[in-house]
């Protein structure tokens, strides 16, 4: 769909656009974006213990970093990582501490303990997604693999997709693709869990 007035209409333009502007943020704002982060997961209202939730190890410029798995992990909530298993959905692994992290595909680090298979999702409470942006539809923009996509679907009915995001990559319009799973809600630093319009 095109955009009258805007240079961003495809997803590639959008993640060049998002990817460079994440790059140019500095690394004391994302630092203290990523405490906060922590803090919105571990003392906000939006886990509980003995939720299981999956997560993701943040890389590059991704909001959040590896100590917020433990910190949710301390809170007695049980945290499941994507493990990437071929062009199919994501295989998931419990997160049994970072010194059990290994470097996987993508340069992303992946639990070294047993996979449990993609169906592994359906015992999710909260799906955590990263991404680079969300708008205010629920239509996540992602790195552009289609590994959220494929595997979404197997999650249990009613079961909340949280897109992590940085608040200025909340959006109003993202380009959307029939395979596009919507999000139900999006989760920023500072301004904490926000529910979208599906
Ligand atoms: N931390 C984290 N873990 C995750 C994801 C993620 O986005 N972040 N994924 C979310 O799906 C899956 C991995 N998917 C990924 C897909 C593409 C690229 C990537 O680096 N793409 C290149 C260009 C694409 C290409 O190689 O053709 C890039 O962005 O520069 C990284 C991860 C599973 N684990
Ligand atoms: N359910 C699906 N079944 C088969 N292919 C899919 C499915 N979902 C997405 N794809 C394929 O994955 C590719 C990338 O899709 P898209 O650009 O929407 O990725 P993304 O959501 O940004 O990435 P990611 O989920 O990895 O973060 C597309 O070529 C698309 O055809």
């Amino acid at each position: 769909m095109a955009r009258p007035g805007s240079d961003l209409q495809s997803k590639q333009q959008w993640r060049r656009h998002l990817l460079s502007k994440r790059r140019r943020t500095p690394a004391a704002v994302r630092f203290a974006e990523a405490l906060a982060l922590t803090a919105q997961l571990t003392r906000g209202r939006v886990l509980h213990p003995g939720q299981t939730v999956c997560l993701y190890v943040p890389t590059g410029s991704e909001p959040g970093t590896v100590q917020m798995l433990e910190e949710v992990a301390d809170r007695g909530v049980r945290v499941l990582l994507p493990v990437i298993a071929g062009v199919g959905p994501l295989d998931w692994a419990w997160f049994a501490g970072l010194d059990a992290l290994r470097m996987g595909p993508y340069g992303i680090p992946e639990p070294d303990g047993e996979r449990l298979g993609s169906a592994a999702l359906r015992i999710a409470d909260v799906v955590f997604v990263p991404a680079l942006a969300v708008d205010r539809s629920g239509v996540r923009l992602g790195r552009g693999a289609g590994f959220y996509d494929r595997s979404l679907p197997l999650a249990a009915p009613g079961t909340a997709f949280v897109a992590v995001v940085r608040e200025d990559e909340v959006v109003d319009w993202l380009p959307a693709d029939p395979h596009d799973v919507r999000m139900s809600a999006v989760l920023t630093p500072n301004r904490g869990l926000m529910p979208l319009s599906v």
